[in-house]
């Protein structure tokens, strides 16, 4: 599907702001950046689910769509769509909307990705995701059809 004929996937995790720091040597924005936002937007749902400290430990199909300009307004989204025994898997998208110039208004992806997080315990090493009693992903997983 074309990406500007849709609505983002999941909850909007972060919102700020493309600065002029945040650019590459032709001006853009630096896509290094937009990873890092993504990352932090996926691992706060994935902290949230898991109840605790996560890791990243893959990023899949990154794909980058349109460029990001200074000024734009920069919302990512996270979605669960996997959950296992001591890892989840969030797919994250990249949205942009534009505040000023001739396309004031307009709201496009301009870049995804799947994230891999591991709950980690205070060693280091991979914990069991708490189920019980854990409402939001009681939830998800009943939505994933793996309850
Ligand atoms: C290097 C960096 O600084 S990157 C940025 C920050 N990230 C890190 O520091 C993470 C570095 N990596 C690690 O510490 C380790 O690889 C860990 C703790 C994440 C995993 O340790 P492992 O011994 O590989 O764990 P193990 O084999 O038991 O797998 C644990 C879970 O991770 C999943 N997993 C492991 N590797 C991957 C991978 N490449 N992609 C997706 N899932 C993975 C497994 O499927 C398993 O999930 P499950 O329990 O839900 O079935």
């Amino acid at each position: 599907m074309d990406e500007t004929s849709r609505t983002p996937r999941g909850t909007m995790m972060l919102r700020t702001l493309a600065m002029p720091a945040d650019t590459n040597p032709a001006g853009d924005i630096f896509g290094g950046w937009i990873m890092s936002q993504m990352d932090l937007g996926g691992a706060i749902l994935a902290k949230e689910l898991s109840r605790g400290r996560i890791v990243t430990v893959a990023v899949d199909g990154m794909s980058f769509h349109r460029p990001v300009s200074v000024g734009d307004v920069v919302c990512v989204y996270g979605e669960c769509v996997h959950v296992g025994r001591t890892s989840l898997k969030v797919k994250v998208e990249v949205w942009v909307k534009k505040v000023t110039g001739e396309q004031i208004g307009d709201r496009f992806c301009v870049t995804e990705a799947t994230f891999s997080y591991v709950a980690v315990g205070s060693d280091k090493r991979p914990r069991v995701i708490p189920r019980d009693g854990n409402a939001e992903l009681q939830a998800v997983v009943a939505q994933l059809g793996q309850a």
